[in-house]
């Protein structure tokens, strides 16, 4: 048998790995001076990480104030700071391999990790852009990696216009740079069928959420 490249370490092992961004990322103009990259299938072995991500790591729900009265908001919530270490190994080696491939564009490194658990097609969240902090008035750069359930995320021109739909499944990468918290919102809407857990992890640099 021929081998089609040479396994790392951890092919062998078979532990949770990320593939190379370089030459595989796809970058979507979208407008306005947004791009999205959008990667499928970036991390290999991705169960091991949803299992990590779906026990106790400190999952919160959050409730928000709505008119007069207060809401859950529809999904559960962590969030890592700089120093705090993140729940599986993988994801220290992706926000690596993140920072090495965009440092030349974004110019300072990924240090927060957002979390989101929608932990069923009934969660969802609704149209905005990160613009808590420098996002509102600057160009940056979030990724969102994505494991379990496959879930749309939807983007519209925050001034109107159709949206775009990207497909996130198991591994999958979506990175929305430039622009993009300013001209341009984006959504996870509620699933009409039936769909398990799925858990988004953001990356962010310092000062955006
Ligand atoms: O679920 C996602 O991937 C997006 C989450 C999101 O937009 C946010 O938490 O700001
Ligand atoms: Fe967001």
């Amino acid at each position: 048998m021929v081998l089609a490249h040479q396994p790392s370490m951890w092919d062998v092992l078979g532990e949770p790995s990320v593939r190379p961004l370089a030459g595989s990322v796809v970058r979507h103009a979208l407008g306005h001076g947004a791009w999205v990259d959008h990667l499928p299938g970036w991390v290999q072995g991705s169960d091991a990480v949803l299992d990590v991500l779906l026990g106790d790591i400190g999952w919160r729900a959050d409730r928000r104030q709505m008119y007069d009265r207060e809401v859950a908001v529809p999904r559960l919530l962590r969030w890592f700071g700089p120093r705090e270490a993140l729940p599986h190994p993988l994801l220290a080696d992706a926000r690596s391999a993140l920072d090495a491939y965009y440092a030349p564009e974004l110019g300072e490194p990924f240090v927060s990790a957002g979390m989101c658990l929608y932990r069923d097609g009934r969660d969802s969240v609704a149209w905005h852009g990160d613009r808590v902090g420098r996002g509102s008035s600057q160009d940056t750069v979030v990724a969102i990696v994505s494991f379990g359930s496959p879930r749309a995320l939807l983007l519209r021109p925050a001034g109107g216009g159709r949206a775009l739909r990207f497909p996130l499944g198991h591994g999958d990468l979506l990175v929305m740079g430039g622009s993009c918290q300013r001209t341009w919102e984006h959504a996870v809407p509620k699933a009409a069928q039936a769909v398990g857990p799925r858990v988004s992890v953001q990356f962010r640099p310092r000062g955006v959420a």
